[in-house]
């Protein structure tokens, strides 16, 4: 695997009727890496993440996982939505095991031995046998995550998973998110709506622009890992924030031909 290898995107567009959602988007994340997707509502954010999840197809481009071209939904990409997507009739327990019985050469007990251990790292201990409606929205999503990490994949695909919790909580599933990461070393693409959380997180922040969606701009996050929360209050962290925001409410260069909507026009 070479250092830009884990994901690779060229000339990717996806057009919904006459809507074009995503026109040439090029992108390339390294294994390991941990990159977020910023800009305005409307702007092709969660079309470009099923692309990749393979749950959309391109009206044009290439998506390749490690080389191969994705052709559809695959246990190499986990995904976590804004809503958790558990199963409510399946304990938080089976809802992880349901997802690990693809796994060749686990067993039964095999399964339940993962999915305790990922329980554990998201913090769910003791209420593994705990039905979905029984939890916060929090740990819900806490067991979400455990699910998509507890099969492997080489790339977790993230939309807005913290965008329906409270805001304190919201705080503790990003320090969760920093400490997992930062014990699991995985290749991340996020979409959140929050700059800072995306700034705290990532290696990378892709800047996307409004309708047709393409990459704007891409801004290193050159801050000293391991992270905390507490690395907001720097200058340097509020500075980046403050220019990441610049460019997503920044009017857009047409291109010639181009037909680009005004930042402002975006809901
Ligand atoms: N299935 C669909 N059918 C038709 N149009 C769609 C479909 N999915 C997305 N779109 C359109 O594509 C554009 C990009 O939508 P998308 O949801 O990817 O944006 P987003 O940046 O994730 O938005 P938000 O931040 O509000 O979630 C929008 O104009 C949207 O209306």
């Amino acid at each position: 695997m070479n250092e830009t290898g884990k994901l690779r995107i060229a000339g990717l567009a996806k057009r919904f009727g006459d809507v074009v959602a995503l026109d040439g988007v090029d992108l390339a994340v390294a294994e390991n890496e941990f990159v977020s997707i910023v800009g305005a509502s409307g702007c092709g954010k969660s079309t470009l993440l099923s692309l990749i999840a393979g749950l959309e197809t391109p009206s044009e481009g290439v998506v390749e996982v490690s080389g191969r071209p994705v052709t559809g939904p695959g246990r190499d990409r986990g995904v976590v939505f804004q809503q958790a997507t558990l199963m409510p009739w399946l304990t938080v327990q089976r809802n992880v095991e349901f997802a690990l019985r693809g796994e060749a050469g686990l067993s039964k007990a095999d399964r339940a031995d993962r999915a305790r251990e990922f329980l554990g790292l998201v913090g769910l201990e003791g209420f593994e046998q705990a039905f979905p409606a029984q939890l916060s929205g929090g740990m819900q999503q806490r067991a979400a995550l455990a699910r998509s990490l507890s099969y492997g994949p080489e790339i977790l695909l993230m939309d807005e998973p913290f965008g329906a919790l409270d805001a304190l909580t919201r705080r503790t599933m990003q320090e969760l998110l920093l400490e997992v990461w930062e014990r699991h070393r995985l290749t991340v693409l996020l979409v959140t709506h929050d700059i800072d959380e995306a700034v705290v997180t990532s290696d990378r922040v892709v800047v996307m622009s409004p309708r047709p969606g393409r990459v704007r701009e891409i801004l290193d996050v050159p801050i000293a890992r391991p992270r905390s929360l507490a690395s907001e209050r720097t200058t340097e962290f509020r500075d980046l924030a403050d220019a990441i925001l610049a460019l997503i409410h920044e009017r857009p260069e047409p291109r010639s031909g181009g037909s680009e909507v005004p930042a402002a026009a975006a809901e």
